[in-house]
Order: C-alpha cells, then sequence, then structure tokens
C-alpha cells in the first residue's frame, strides 16, 4: 500500500511524513522541557529567582508551542492520509472493474476462483474497511511507533540498555498480538466462497425481484435462518482464531505493566543514589510512560490488515483476468456487408462440467441469411450463441468469421458488430432513449434513429405512453420512474438490438425474442422478420415455430449435433424431427382443445 503512495501524489506523501514525524517529535520534546521545567525550579534558591523566572518563561512558551504544534500535527497527518487514502481507493476500485470488464468473454464469471478474487478485491467480508481506512490508521500507528522509537532514544541517553530492553520487550508484546490479529483475519479471508453464500442469502432478500416469492413461499423465517447458519460456517474460522488468542490480551497487558515496573524501579534506584536529577527523572519516567502508551494493539491494526487486504487481490485478479487485447476498447462498428460464419469442428465443455456441449460440430451460417436453430431445452442453442458472440472459447475447433478464425481476428471487435436480443436481456434502469440508445452507445443521440427502431420493434406506442416519453425513467426505484411489463421490456430490447444494426452491427441474434409478447405483438414480429433481418446475418433461436418458419434455414440441434437442417417445407416434407415438433405445436392451435392456446 505504501509503495502505490507515491504516485498517488508526491506533495500529500511529503506533507504526510512531515506531520507525522513533527507529531510523533513534540511529545518527546514536551517530555524533555517538563523535565528542565523541574530542574529549574528545583534549583531557583542556588541559581537565583530572576534567573529562574526567565528560563521557565521560556520554557513555558516552549511546552505551550510543543503542545499546540502536537496538537496540529495530528490532524495534519490524518488529512494527508484521508486524502491520499480517497485517491488510492478510487484507484484500486476503477482497477477491480477494469479487470472485470477486460476479457472478451464471460467464462471468468463463473470460475469460482475468479470470484474468490473478485470477492475479496471488492472488500466483501472486511467490514468495509477500505484502503483509505487502513492508510489513516496507518498514518495513526506511525505516530504511535516514531514516538515510541523517540521516547526510546530519550530513556538511551539515561542507559543505552535499558532502552533497547524496554523497545524490544514491547515490540514482541506488540507483534504477537497483531499476528494473532492477522491469523484471524486470514481465516476469514481464506473463505471467499463461503463467504459469498450468507452475502447471497442477506441481498437475496432485499432483491425486488425475490420479494414477490419471498411472500408467497413464506420464506422469511428460511432466509433468517438461512442466513445466520451461513454466517457462523462463514466466520468459525475467526471465531476459533479469535478463541485460541483469549489469553492474549491479558498476557500482554500485564506484559506491559511488568516492563514498566522494570523501568521505574531502575529509574527510581537512579534517583535515590543520587545518579539523577528530580528533572531527568521526570523526563525519562514520562519518557518510559510515552513508549508503553503507544505500544499495544488497537483497532487500527484491523484496520490496516482488513482495509490493505484487498490490494494484493486486485494485482491477482489483474493476473488471472488479462484484458482482451488491443481490441479490448474496440471501436464502433462501420457497417459493411454482413459476414459468413463457419463453425468447424468446435467441442465446447462448461468449466466443472465433464459432458460437452458440443464435440466436433460443424455449422455454415450464411452471409445475409437467416438461420433458425430449434431443439429441446439443453440441447445447446443458446451456448451456440454465446460461442459465436465470443462469450466462451471454444476447447478444439474454430469459429471463422469471413474465413478468420474468431481467435485471431479479436473478439472484442466483433463483438461490436453483433446486435443481440439474449434470453436474459439486461432491463437498464434509466430512461426509455438509454434503454434503446446503448445498443449503438456512440450514437445515444440519434433520435430519428431511436424512433425509427421502436418502430420497427413496435415499442413506439408503449414509448408514447410513458408520462415522459423518451425521457421517462424504467424504474420504479427511482422518483417519477416506473416498472414495465415482461412483453414491454422485450420490445425495448429487440429496438436496441436494431438500434445497432442501424449503426453498423451486421450479425443479428434473437435468442427467443418473443417469449413474453402476447399473440397480437408475435404475429406483428412474425410479419416484420424478413424487414428486420435484411441485410444482415442473423441468428433466431425459438420455441415457436410461427417464429423461426420465416427463416431462410432452419436447423434442429439435438445433443450439440445437427439432426436436421433445411428450410421450413423442406424439414416438412422430410417428415423428421422437425415435422413431428411442428406438429404438435400447430395441433394445439387447431385441434380440439385449442381455446386455451394463445399462450402456446
Ligand atoms: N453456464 C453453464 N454452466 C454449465 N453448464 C451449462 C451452462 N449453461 C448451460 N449449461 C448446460 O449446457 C447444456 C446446453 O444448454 P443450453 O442453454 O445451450 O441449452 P438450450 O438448447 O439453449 O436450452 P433451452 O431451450 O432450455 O434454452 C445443458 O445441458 C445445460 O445444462
Amino acid at each position: 500500500m505504501l509503495g502505490m503512495l507515491p504516485s498517488q501524489s508526491l506533495p500529500l506523501v511529503g506533507l504526510l511524513l512531515f506531520a507525522l514525524v513533527g507529531a510523533a517529535l513534540a511529545p518527546v520534546a514536551l517530555t524533555i522541557a517538563n523535565g528542565r521545567l523541574v530542574d529549574v525550579v528545583s534549583g531557583a534558591a542556588v541559581h537565583g529567582q530572576a534567573a529562574a523566572l526567565r528560563h521557565v518563561t521560556m520554557l513555558g512558551v516552549l511546552i505551550a508551542l510543543g503542545f499546540l504544534l502536537q496538537q496540529l500535527l495530528v490532524p495534519v497527518a490524518q488529512q494527508a492520509a484521508d486524502a491520499l487514502g480517497r485517491r488510492l481507493t478510487r484507484q484500486l476500485r476503477d482497477r477491480v472493474m477494469a479487470a472485470s470488464l477486460g476479457p472478451a468473454g464471460v467464462g471468468h464469471l463463473e470460475d469460482t476462483d475468479t470470484l474468490d478474487l473478485v470477492t475479496g478485491a471488492q472488500g466483501v467480508g472486511t467490514a468495509g474497511f477500505t484502503p483509505r481506512d487502513a492508510l489513516i490508521a496507518t498514518a495513526n500507528i506511525g505516530v504511535a511507533r516514531l514516538q515510541a522509537v523517540a521516547c526510546a532514544a530519550l530513556i538511551a541517553v539515561f542507559h543505552w540498555w535499558l532502552a533497547l530492553a524496554l523497545l524490544a520487550g514491547f515490540g514482541i508484546l506488540t507483534t504477537g498480538v497483531v499476528a494473532d490479529y492477522r491469523r484471524g483475519h486470514q481465516a476469514l479471508m481464506g473463505t471467499p466462497a463461503r463467504l459469498r453464500r450468507p452475502s447471497y442469502v442477506r441481498d437475496f432478500a432485499r432483491e425486488p425481484e425475490a420479494a414477490k416469492e419471498i411472500r408467497v413461499f413464506g420464506l422469511r423465517d428460511w432466509l433468517d435462518l438461512r442466513f445466520h447458519q451461513e454466517w457462523r460456517i462463514a466466520m468459525a474460522g475467526l471465531w476459533r482464531s479469535r478463541r485460541d488468542g483469549r489469553l492474549l490480551m491479558p498476557l500482554l497487558s500485564a506484559g506491559v505493566m511488568a516492563m514498566q515496573l522494570w523501568g521505574f524501579t531502575v529509574l527510581g534506584l537512579a534517583a535515590s543514589h543520587g545518579d539523577l536529577s528530580a528533572g531527568r527523572f521526570t523526563a525519562y519516567a514520562g519518557a518510559l510512560l510515552g513508549l508503553s502508551a503507544v505500544m499495544g494493539v488497537s483497532p487500527d491494526n484491523v484496520k490496516i490488515d482488513q482495509g490493505a487486504a484487498a490490494i494484493p487481490l486486485v494485482r491477482a485478479l489483474e493476473r488471472a483476468l488479462p484484458s482482451g487485447g488491443p481490441d479490448a476498447t474496440a471501436p464502433a462498428p462501420v457497417g459493411g456487408p454482413a459476414p459468413t460464419v463457419r463453425f468447424e469442428a468446435v467441442s465446447f465443455r462448461y468449466p466443472g462440467r465433464a459432458e460437452p456441449v458440443f464435440s466436433g460440430f460443424d455449422l455454415d451460417i450464411e452471409a445475409g441469411r437467416s438461420l433458425a436453430v430449434v431443439g429441446v431445452n439443453g440441447a445447446g442453442k443458446s451456448t451456440l450463441v454465446k460461442l459465436l458472440s465470443g462469450m466462451y472459447r471454444p476447447q478444439s475447433g474454430r469459429i471463422l468469421i469471413d474465413g478468420v478464425p474468431l481467435a485471431e481476428s479479436g473478439t472484442g471487435r466483433w463483438q461490436r458488430r453483433i446486435g443481440a436480443v439474449f434470453q436474459d436481456f439486461v432491463h437498464y434502469e434509466l430512461s426509455a432513449a438509454d434503454n434503446v440508445g446503448l445498443g449503438a452507445v456512440e450514437h445515444l443521440g440519434d433520435l430519428d434513429g431511436l424512433r425509427l427502431c421502436a418502430d420497427r420493434a413496435g415499442a413506439t406506442e408503449l414509448i408514447d405512453r410513458l408520462d415522459q416519453g423518451w425521457q421517462s425513467m424504467l424504474s420504479s426505484k427511482f422518483p417519477g420512474g416506473r416498472d414495465l411489463s415482461g412483453g414491454e421490456w422485450q420490445r425495448l430490447a429487440l429496438a436496441r438490438a436494431l438500434f445497432a444494426v442501424r449503426h453498423g452491427a451486421r450479425l443479428l441474434i434473437l435468442d427467443e425474442p418473443a417469449s413474453a409478447l402476447d399473440v397480437r405483438a408475435e404475429a406483428e414480429l412474425n410479419d416484420r422478420f424478413l424487414s428486420l433481418t435484411e441485410g444482415v446475418t442473423s441468428v433466431l433461436i425459438s420455441h415457436r415455430f410461427s417464429t423461426t418458419r420465416r427463416a431462410d434455414r432452419i436447423v434442429v440441434l439435438e445433443h450439440g449435433t445437427v439432426l436436421e437442417s433445411g428450410s421450413h417445407d423442406e424439414l416438412v416434407a422430410a417428415d423428421g424431427a422437425y415435422a413431428r415438433m411442428f406438429r404438435i405445436q400447430a395441433d394445439r392451435f387447431t385441434g380440439p382443445r385449442a381455446g386455451g392456446g394463445a399462450r402456446g
């Protein structure tokens, strides 16, 4: 942490050091002046009253100045540490954010080792202490330690071995207790995955999305119980270490008392033998008291350990998540022709899973054409989309974009050429304009484009109905804001993907784009499908055959392999798996029980 300070601000570091040294030396100077005062007063009879008065006045002024300096320098040191600490905390937060957003893929978000690092780097489980807190605590402890050394230096003028013995004794006692605190902290930080569990339960109870189920299923007491169970498991290591070290504090106190007693005995004996004047005795005794007062352990030690613990984890996170390379901040797409995509002998298995989703998978996606992917749950449709959009890398085989392997041409650049409605698309708690405009963030001001894309996605009527139109805040968590229905959000997500296409994206991915739409909206989307996919290469995933039948080509996926491929008419004529699935769905609308089929 200290090594990172000069790059924050050299003048602030200079001010901090100056204030620390000043604040540490001032009390020692006061102790010396006190001793002198005692000598001057007791020697007044010998040296004359006038001379003593002069001395006393001078020492009084010096003591007042020293006191003032001490009062001023401690807050100055704290302010300097605070300012440096704020900069450091901000820089580390930025680095965690940059590291988390660095990779082009999303696989790291499912890797428990990386999640452990993210948890630690964000300071979870550290009682909320930041590097700023750690730095302020370091300044406090720094003053104390410097003061201890200065006190020891003063005692050394009397007997160097006494100073050394006191310093070493107090040092050993303090180090022992600090090490004990550290063990406790490491016991806690060694279990980030366990810490995430109570955090999950606590955060879950606050999620508006979970509120309904918590009430309907009566989960309140269970959540409470579960949180405490998980918390006990997570904290067990820390508590055990605290229990093991419970005798340490009384031992430390006894140790400090014994050292003090010994020190005073040595001083007292010297004074009684006439080897020490009353003034010197006062000064050394003051130094001895000062030395023992600043030793020991305070909450500052905990703040240093916990607040600075994130720093090595931030470094480890940066090493674990190398950025996506030169294309990590890829430029905006510039349009151009629609791409061809080819999966060549692609094999892919999710991290931690034994079963591969794809092994030796081949697929061609033609330029400017629409491809629909159908198949039962778990067939691999969404995984196909994740591979296609570079969220995961295949373990073997290649994905070629216009003949160039994706791994070579740059995933970030490719991702910017994609407009997508993912199955789990985002509800941005922002304005309607932002919700659509974030499809091409460089063109947020393109109001005509926003309107056009909303229109094509069937969202115009919905936006017109909002109190403040495009500027309406789409979240009930903000004053004047409001939430939307599932289908309304889905239309905005489609408008967002179309806005990306308007501004240069050339691959359109639609993963279940109609799952929340009503019958009328779905029919409108189907009618517009050809115009929506015009000029782009598109991949559509849907369980609704009324939508997929519009695609130029349909592939049926089963267990990660292409079972059938062809146009709707060809596949129906072939009378295979596709035809069977199509008939089941069609029968639900046309058969005797079709009355309830509108939701089918
Ligand atoms: N993040 C993940 N980690 C591990 N396994 C996963 C993950 N996501 C999906 N799977 C597994 O991969 C297989 C393919 O899942 P995928 O989501 O691609 O299926 P799908 O065809 O899109 O299904 P659905 O129609 O239900 O959306 C399934 O066995 C699933 O359990």
